[in-house]
């Protein structure tokens, strides 16, 4: 092939046609400064709750300017990347290298083995050479019942891998593919190995969940295994050896599936954990898998994939590999991410939990500056940008030559060699943690390694293929939201507050304009800076009568409601267009409020407080069961309260004080008809009426609902009489 005729693996384009939004942001630049202006110029002179209200206006707009310019800097110019599958074909078919798939469960309570195995047996199915595939599971809830339900996959996997291949059926998660799909009813014989297969995966299924629910294992399934032993020496969760079982040897002649094919290299991990060493969570665990599948397969490409992600397109790992094969570009990406995408989600997706807008518009736009985050899930990584090497022109990889190296040993002693390397000691004083592998100590691992080996010169790539890649779980309450919420946001913030800050690790590294854009999610814990001034101030001084926006006959008021509504009008079309429904944006609405005055909130609190030293970061699980009426609840799209949490606090008494203060707008303008009350609070009277509006599934938990999901009555009574207590000291 000469230089000029080299047709690469993948393609990018720049989207067309932004001379609107480009226009858009002029127009609110505009307005913008106009605001900041107003507000310097009638700085009032007199009045202690005046000056101090305007100032923190004034705060409030200028995060507000500063955030927005950063929103659009990752909105400027969004690139969309295509693959070319079947050029990877004709030129490496034969050379496909290595990928190693790391799956990881932590809890099998929350996280049910029967999900755990679904997503494995998605993964295990991939449309890629077996002998070149394996999948590896950690466990961090060291469960038996996880290992047994493992088991029951490999032994599963003899019949659903030729079956997926036979039928090629979308998606290979057994679960979700019999979900939907219809036998099929042209050919009698067909039809009856799928209704076989069905039946297996189905009796499979019920085995599991009734041991599952029993909680034990019972002796006769244990004799099956020698594995299970293992499990008497397990005093808890948090203390126990390494559990490393191959449950099956890709290299084995013996492992093949009933039509004679190799399979796939399975591998059931739970490290070692002892109390007196910090496991570090997530990043713990993929630091393990990295090194035991060094020994094991060896893969150059690691997929790492939560529990609840399954695979929903069997290409995903040749798309990921145009990438990384693309002779001209393709050495320089460390990591190729996927949009996350989850398949729980209710119409109009109540808890605003799609992010479709950051999905769809906001990582195309972060792969122009510079590349996206890596988020966690649905992500490629090229073993050496992961573990820690820095990028040089050395790194091409000859792809004739990658899969050259053999492993001799045999299934046991690999096993021996491995569980060594999952122990606590073996990361005593090293670089695991720090220059090697993931990091530690952030709640985020995963956004601070990426930028990590971005800093480290590699580049990384989004990439959003046409069937989705990869489906997961949401939360499915509103608790859970706003925790997640605060995990993330905490966990960024402190990325900005380190020495691996964008500005300071990445100073030279990486683009300016990706340093900014980090921001955009490292900030949130500092939303409320904006959120809460322009939750509290105007209803605070609209009961006083203070005014703090232009009066509506003046010509200063058009910019505050261009800026407000025209941005928010540009949302809802970017909202629609990705997606969206008109009342899921209003959820969103919402949920932007809640956010940034609970989750950001706490976030923020207990960054500085781990910054101080007097907190250590936690994990905080996200649930993927509920009970079935929180489901129920859920489905019908019913806000869920239920328990109580200073977080309910924050958003029962906000709510509160914005309806006392829009009705008692609402009064001072009748009583005061000519006195033209309205002229000089209308833009207060607007703003909590919208609160009000957008707060009205808090309303309905305080006070009209019955069920088990409403407001508990203590979150009632503390909100009630907090609200009153500021509106009275705003009236007197
Ligand atoms: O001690 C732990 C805690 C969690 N996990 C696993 O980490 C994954 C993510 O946990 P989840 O509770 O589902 O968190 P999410 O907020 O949904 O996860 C997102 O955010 C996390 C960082 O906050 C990333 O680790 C995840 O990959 C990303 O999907 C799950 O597979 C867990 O099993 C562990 O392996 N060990
Ligand atoms: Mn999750």
């Amino acid at each position: 092939m000469g230089e000029n005729d080299y047709l690469p693996l993948f393609e990018t384009r720049a989207s067309r046609g932004r001379f609107l939004f480009k226009l858009y942001v002029l127009t609110i630049f505009v307005a913008i400064c106009m605001i900041l202006v107003y507000r310097v110029s009638y700085l009032p002179v007199e009045g202690a709750v005046e000056i101090w209200s305007w100032i923190g206006m004034f705060v409030a707009e200028l995060w507000f300017s500063f955030y927005w310019f950063i929103t659009q800097l990752i909105r400027w110019n969004p690139v969309y990347r295509y693959t070319f599958k079947d050029r990877l074909s004709q030129r490496y078919e034969k050379d496909l290298p290595r990928v190693d798939v790391f799956v990881c469960t932590a809890d099998p309570e929350i996280e049910p083995p029967t999900m755990v195995i679904n997503t494995v047996l998605s993964m295990m199915a991939y449309d890629y050479p077996p002998e070149k595939l394996s999948v590896y599971l950690s466990d961090d809830g060291c469960s038996d019942l996880t290992f047994y339900a493992m088991l029951e996959a490999s032994r599963f996997s003899k019949h659903w891998l030729p079956f997926c291949k036979k039928f090629e059926t979308e998606p290979r998660s057994p679960e979700a593919y019999f979900r939907t799909a219809l036998e099929p009813l042209d050919d009698p014989l067909k039809a009856k190995e799928w209704l076989f297969v069905k039946k297996l995966y189905m009796d499979m299924k019920n085995q599991i969940e009734a041991t599952t629910k029993l909680g034990k294992l019972p002796e006769a399934i244990c004799k099956e295994n020698k594995g299970f032993r293992e499990w008497n020496f397990v005093s808890s969760r948090r203390d126990h050896q390494t559990i490393l079982e191959i449950l099956i040897d890709g290299r084995d002649p013996q492992a093949m599936d009933n039509e004679g094919q190799p399979l796939p290299t399975l591998v059931y991990l739970a490290r070692e954990k002892r109390p007196q060493y910090p496991h570090n969570f997530k990043a713990g665990a993929m630091n393990a898998l990295i090194r035991v599948s060094s020994r094991i397969s060896n893969g150059p490409i690691i997929l790492n994939v939560d529990c609840d992600m399954y695979s929903n397109n069997s290409y995903s790992v040749r798309d990921a590999l145009c990438f990384f094969m693309d002779e001209e570009q393709g050495h320089k990406i460390g990591y190729i991410q996927y949009p996350q995408v989850f398949e729980s989600l209710t119409k109009n997706d109540i808890y605003c939990n799609a992010l479709n807008a950051e999905m769809k518009v906001e990582f195309p736009g972060l792969d122009a500056n510079g590349g996206p985050l890596y988020i966690g899930t649905g992500c490629f990584h090229r073993r050496e940008a992961l573990s820690g090497r820095k990028y040089s022109n050395e790194c091409k990889v000859d792809w004739k030559k990658v899969n050259d190296t053999k492993v001799e040993e045999s299934t046991g002693v690999l096993e021996e060699v491995c569980r060594v390397l999952a122990s606590c000691t073996y990361e005593e004083n090293s670089e695991w943690g720090k220059e090697m592998g993931l990091k530690y100590g952030c709640p985020v691992e995963d956004v601070i390694t990426g930028l990590s080996i971005q800093c480290r010169g590699w580049r990384s790539v989004y990439f959003i293929p046409e069937r989705e890649g990869f489906l997961g779980l949401a939360p499915t309450t509103l608790l859970q939201t706003l925790i997640q919420h605060k995990r993330w946001s905490e966990g960024d913030f402190q990325i900005l507050l380190s020495r691996h800050s964008p500005f300071l690790l990445g100073h030279k590294r990486i683009p300016l304009r990706l340093q900014l854009s980090y921001c955009n999610y490292l900030l949130w814990a500092t939303s409320w800076f904006g959120v809460l001034p322009y939750l509290v101030v105007p209803p605070f001084c609209l009961l006083r009568g203070i005014s703090l926006f232009p009066k509506v006959s003046s010509p200063w008021i058009q910019p505050f409601t261009y800026a407000i509504f025209a941005n928010r009008a540009y949302d809802l079309v970017e909202f629609v267009w990705s997606g969206g429904t008109f009342q899921g944006w209003w959820n969103g609405q919402r949920m932007w409020v809640f956010k940034r005055t609970t989750s950001h909130l706490f976030g923020f609190s207990d960054a500085i407080r781990k910054l101080l030293g007097s907190t250590k970061s936690a994990f905080v699980i996200t649930a993927k069961v509920a009970d079935e009426d929180v489901s129920e609840r859920y489905e019908k799209e019913m806000m869920e309260f239920g328990v109580s949490s200073p977080m309910f606090n924050i958003l029962a008494t906000l709510a509160l004080l914005n309806m006392f203060s829009f009705f008692g707008g609402i009064k001072m303008v009748i009583m005061n008809v000519e006195s033209k009350v309205f002229d000089l609070l209308g833009m207060q009277i607007i703003l909590c009426g919208l609160i009000f509006f957008i707060s009205l599934p808090i309303y309905q938990g305080l006070f009209f609902r019955k069920d088990s999901g409403r407001m508990p009555n203590s979150v009632t009574y503390k909100s009630i009489i907090v609200s009153l207590l500021a509106c009275s000291i705003a009236l007197y």
